[in-house]
């Protein structure tokens, strides 16, 4: 999710020998000369009459040599992936895109490679650019062009597609030309090194390769004889086809062929960081938000990403959580890390399924004590897991901010899921709540329009409320004054356009107030603290709300009563103009700044209401409203309804004023 998902191969270890991006070259080299030599042995055997198949098993078997071994493992990597190569086809401008597919039109300018997983894309990218492209693929087979310019067939057997929680991908093809069935496997160190046969770099060059970021991946191969491949298939189909436990029993049969391979190579990938990850990184933190970083990478690599990202700073101390697997194990670790202060944690997915079977309270109270977790070799539901139980210990809000499928379970388990969508498809946008395209824009997406939403949201929904209590505060005083004789005060369109254009713009234009300016919060993020806290919209605020209006309804009711005229209209003339003109005054007094469309709205309102009582005079008396007297009580009543929240407000900004207002001085 921090990182680009442009992934760059870096690296090739063949265990003795190890090669970065200055000596691509010398692969490349390799690769041509061992497919030149089979060539030409190829051509010598066809000329006579031994079959190509065993012109190459004769070739020395004693020691491998180094270009063969390459050349092995360029081939694994070439051919074991759920890569498409897609063809852009030129054809299809003119329209003649049926014939293209004819021509089997392999130019290399328009070919662009399309998988789910970047990873994999990279490593076919590599090597294309070694010499041995993949040029097609279909369901069933898979052609490469070696340097030379020939093409080799292959037909897929068997794919084991990869997936979060085997962490490697297996497929099984039969080279066309000499028959022979390999298994070829890929995947996370963790998952592979049980398989592989015995070895001793496999994981200190794992861990090399991880702690400078890169992104590691095991290669292996098995090679099957007919017989074993068709043993295997038969076993497969059975259990495929087996109506219990269907997927265990899948899963032992793929596992027993899943043994003492041939470890070929390991592959570095590198994946930089996108843009701005560090500042906006930092803004979170400000913001007092926790954040922690969950990955299905291998420690060392989120290690890396961490420190690179400035999750943990440069001279903060990580405590890197040793792998337990025990109770025992678990106490002591934990024991450990509470002797360490201020000090990011990092774990790995199956120690924290142990700490959280058995010390699940205190764990999560430690780790939310740390200034950053990171968690690695997490499979989805781990991180959905984690999330749930972030939300059940803490009672705080949740956001999961993810880029991939694997993401998606821990996205819509949070309050609040934010994809991002890119590289990796569309899955998680489509999963979330909100979509972004870079992970800078959290800042923005957080700071801005989280705030204003917020903000707009408390006050729209508090004045709504406002507005229908006041009415009904004053229908109740009203009936009670009248021994509770159902009478209605206002009728007809009074109610019709109270609630609807004599108060409707000013209160929608709501939606459009800020308190602070979009720089402001993006420059402070200090402010979104106070926004944490939840004190916008609460009971207390809830209850001042329904004082207020108690408080105002009564006010204009009694007024107006007060100010009795001898006759009915009278007093619904008063108060009801009263009422308008302190719901304007209303939303003027909660406009924190002002937008002209809402200077807009307001005199709208009241020129709506001014020029419809020329039609009013079925409820109001016309002749008594263009008197002083009446002018003189509306404002009295309106005053006294309105002024004292003024006052309060104005003693409020100077006594206690809000971490906004600071600013702005
Ligand atoms: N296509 C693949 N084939 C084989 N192994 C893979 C493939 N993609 C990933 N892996 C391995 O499986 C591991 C877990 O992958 P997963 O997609 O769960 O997480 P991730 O991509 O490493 O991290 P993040 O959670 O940040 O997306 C990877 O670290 C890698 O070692
Ligand atoms: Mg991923």
């Amino acid at each position: 999710t921090l990182t680009q998902n442009e992934m760059i191969f870096k690296r090739l270890h063949l265990g003795t020998v190890s090669y970065g991006a200055d000596t691509m070259d010398e692969i490349q080299s390799h690769v041509r000369d061992s497919y030149s030599q089979m060539q030409s042995q190829a051509g010598g055997s066809n000329a006579g009459s031994t079959p190509p198949r065993k012109a190459q098993s004769s070739a020395p078997k004693v020691r491998k040599s180094v270009s063969s071994r390459i050349h092995e493992a360029v081939k694994a990597i070439v051919l074991c992936h759920n890569v498409t190569p897609v063809y852009e086809s030129r054809a299809g401008v003119t329209g003649e895109t049926e014939f293209a597919e004819a021509d089997q039109d392999f130019s290399d300018e328009n070919r662009t490679y399309q998988a789910s997983s970047p990873d994999e894309v990279a490593l076919v990218q590599w090597t294309e650019s070694v010499g041995l492209t993949l040029v097609s693929r279909d369901l069933t087979s898979m052609q490469l062009k070696t340097p030379s310019g020939q093409v080799l067939s292959f037909c897929i057997l068997q794919l084991f597609p990869f997936t979060s929680e085997s962490k490697r991908m297996g497929i099984i093809v039969r080279d066309e030309s000499t028959a022979e069935i390999t298994f070829y496997m890929k995947g996370a160190d963790v998952a592979m090194s049980p398989i592989v046969q015995y070895n001793d770099w496999l994981e200190e060059e794992c861990g090399n390769m991880a702690r400078e970021g890169l992104r590691t991946l095991v290669v292996a191969k098995k090679a099957l004889t007919e017989e074993q491949y068709q043993d295997f298939e038969s076993r497969y189909t059975q259990a495929k086809l087996s109506m219990h436990d269907r997927a265990l029993k899948v899963a032992a049969v793929v596992e027993s062929l899943e043994r003492e391979m041939e470890l070929l190579c390991l592959t570095g990938v590198e994946d930089q960081l996108q843009a701005d990850v560090r500042p906006t990184l930092e803004m979170l933190r400000n913001a007092g938000i926790k954040i922690w970083m969950l990955t299905g990478d291998k420690l060392e690599t989120a290690t890396c990403i961490a420190k690179s990202s400035h999750l943990v700073s440069r001279t903060q101390d990580i405590h890197i959580f040793r792998q337990v697997t025990s109770r025992g194990e678990a106490h002591l670790e934990l024991n450990a890390f509470r002797r360490k202060h201020d000090c990011a944690l990092v774990i790995s997915g199956d120690s924290l399924e142990v700490c959280l079977k058995y010390y699940e309270h205190e764990f999560v109270e430690l780790a939310c004590q740390c200034p950053a977790v990171v968690c690695c070799r997490c499979s989805p539901t781990q991180k959905a897991h984690i999330v749930t139980l972030l939300q059940q210990h803490t009672g705080r809000r949740t956001c999961a901010i993810g880029d991939g499928g694997n993401d998606v379970s821990m996205i819509q388990a949070a309050d609040c899921g934010i994809g991002i969508e890119g590289k990796e498809g569309k899955q998680a946008s489509l999963a979330a709540d909100f979509s972004i395209r870079q992970f800078r824009h959290i800042g923005r997406l957080l700071m801005v329009h989280g705030r204003n939403s917020y903000k707009r949201s408390a006050a729209l929904g508090q004045f709504v409320m406002h507005r229908g209590l006041i009415i009904s505060t004053m229908q109740a005083v009203f009936s009670s004054v009248f021994y509770f004789a159902s009478v209605p005060l206002y009728q007809g369109f009074l109610m019709v356009g109270y609630a609807t254009i004599y108060t409707m713009f000013p209160v929608f234009s709501l939606v459009l107030d800020q308190d602070v300016k979009p720089e402001m919060a993006m420059l402070y993020p200090e402010l979104y603290k106070d926004l944490t806290k939840g004190r916008s919209l609460s009971f207390k605020t809830f209850l001042i709300w329904v004082f207020i209006s108690i408080y105002q309804g009564g006010i204009l009711m009694y007024g107006a009563l007060v100010l009795f005229e001898s006759e009915f209209v009278h007093v619904v003339a008063i108060s009801f103009t009263a009422l308008i003109l302190t719901e304007l005054l209303m939303v003027a007094l909660t406009v924190r700044t002002w937008h002209w469309l809402m200077v807009v709205a307001e005199f709208l309102s009241l020129g709506c209401y001014v020029s419809s009582l020329a039609f009013l005079n079925e409820y109001f008396d016309v002749a008594f409203i263009t008197t002083v007297a009446f002018l003189w009580k509306v404002s009295a009543i309106t005053v006294v309804s309105c002024l004292p929240l003024y006052v309060l407000k104005y003693l409020r900004r100077k006594l206690s004023p809000p971490s906004y207002c600071k600013l702005a001085s």
